[in-house]
């Protein structure tokens, strides 16, 4: 993918314009009109009574993709005494045949695969790298994980790409050596195609950030009488938890999110593991966070490279298809049940295996086979991992500053470039200032 075609906006045409006068609601309460923007600050608030039977007969359909979503553990089963129905293992070996295990005997087929390529990893963060519990708040990755992760960045690039806002994902990481792509990759801190020392910011939905600040704050409003419903703010996408609340209520979840998102007509739902998730209407996700990450990394002619992705949800199915469609490279999906998908391979994910366990052996022994039988390909030259390490400082001088709300930085945020006097100060001086903010 040429850069310059990322330069133009992802930003689609706004849908078809939706019928005010029949959700009765007037039309100054419309935050984004189909001629403009015109911004309200103002918090919308939905009427409590239930709506209609034919409210909104969509209602119905993401109430099953809500019942659906992130089944049930064999944990949880177990937990209640009840022993797992062996046709849901027939039905998941059978599924396997398809979609292989990437770490039975499929690893060889991968390895074959990479032999003489710069494999490129790329990882999902929730329920791949760590393991899908309650409390979004406590979704922490292991230690061993985090060290896993630490030894496959010094041989291949990688890349965390997550539904999670960008400093969330690297403070829950707390790795500066990788690359980072949060709210589903509208959110990448990459190296400079050109100099690949500079790093560049993209940040395709920028002119979102007020929409998505008060969509957050009318679903936190509108939901908070829901209880266990947890609304979070991703900066360019928000998520609605239903994880935790009462089935009873999820109808009412949907019903009320799909209310609130008649206003925004440039904003649309996708489903993940038990979250609504509101996004911009972009033509932006996961798949292209990936095509710009390898181009900004100067390796997206195919040839001698070789991406892998490993991810468990439906928003990793865009990045899968990415690496199928141009037969780039491999999608893994980590699941413990049949799924369609566009990736190659899979991963079991099982609760009553802690720690994304599967995730991790695969990354050990792709970390080992290299260690073991590519010695003439050794760790990335110890220029390249200066120069990395350089950019990794810069990296995390960046989080630790726009954290701290720095108004150069963020003003170098909204120029999808670092700050002149960023890019060129020496990272001695960077150092400096670095102990200076703390
Ligand atoms: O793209 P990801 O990194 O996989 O992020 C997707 C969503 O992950 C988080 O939610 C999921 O994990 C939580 C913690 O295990 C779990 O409680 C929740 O039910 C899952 O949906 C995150 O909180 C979301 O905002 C992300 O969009």
């Amino acid at each position: 993918m040429d850069l310059k075609t990322t330069n133009a906006s992802p930003v689609l045409t706004d849908p078809a314009p939706i019928n005010k006068s029949r959700l009765g609601i007037h039309s100054g309460l419309f935050p984004y009109s189909q001629s403009g923007p015109s911004f309200s600050s103002g918090i919308l608030t939905t009427p409590r009574k239930k709506p209609g039977k034919l409210d909104d007969a969509r209602s119905n359909g993401w109430l099953d993709a809500m019942k659906s979503s992130s089944p049930p553990s064999k944990k949880m089963l177990k937990d209640f005494n009840v022993e797992v129905a062996s046709d849901d293992d027939i039905a998941y070996y059978s599924w396997m045949l398809k979609y292989p295990s990437a770490i039975k005997s499929s690893f060889e087929k991968i390895i074959n695969h990479a032999r003489n390529k710069k494999i490129v990893m790329f990882l999902d963060y929730d329920g791949t790298l760590s393991p899908i519990v309650d409390d979004p708040d406590r979704a922490f990755m292991s230690d061993e994980m985090r060290s896993t992760v630490r030894n496959v960045s010094t041989y291949f690039p990688t890349a965390i790409i997550s539904g999670r806002s960008r400093d969330k994902v690297y403070e829950l990481v707390g790795l500066a050596e990788l690359y980072y792509a949060g709210s589903h990759g509208m959110d990448i801190m990459c190296p400079d195609r050109e100099t690949g020392k500079e790093l560049n910011l993209f940040q395709p939905a920028r002119e979102f950030l007020p929409m998505i600040d008060e969509v957050f704050r009318t679903l936190v409003e509108n939901t908070k009488d829901i209880k266990g419903t947890k609304v979070e703010n991703h900066k360019f996408c928000a998520s609605v938890h239903y994880r935790n609340v009462d089935e009873k209520s999820w109808s009412t979840i949907a019903q009320r999110v799909h209310y609130i998102l008649k206003d925004y007509p440039r904003l649309r739902l996708t489903h993940g593991r038990k979250v609504l998730e509101v996004r911009p209407v972009i033509n932006w996700n996961k798949g292209k966070a990936v095509e710009f990450l390898l181009d900004s990394l100067g390796l997206s002619n195919g040839e001698d490279v070789l991406p892998i992705y490993i991810g468990d949800d439906k928003t990793d199915e865009d990045a899968f298809k990415v690496l199928r469609e141009g037969n780039r490279g491999y999608g893994i999906l980590v699941s413990s049940v049949p799924k369609e998908t566009k990736a190659f391979f899979s991963l079991r994910d099982t609760s009553e295996v802690p720690d994304c366990h599967f995730v991790k052996q695969f990354l050990k022994s792709l970390v080992r086979w290299k260690e073991q039988n590519a010695p003439s390909m050794k760790k990335r030259s110890t220029k390249k991992r200066f120069l990395d390490k350089s950019l990794t400082n810069i990296t995390a001088l960046y989080l630790q500053l726009s954290k701290r709300g720095y108004p150069n930085v963020r003003q170098f945020g909204s120029r999808q470039k670092p700050c002149g006097n960023l890019k060129r100060r020496s990272i001695a001086s960077m150092k400096k200032t670095q102990h200076h903010i703390r």
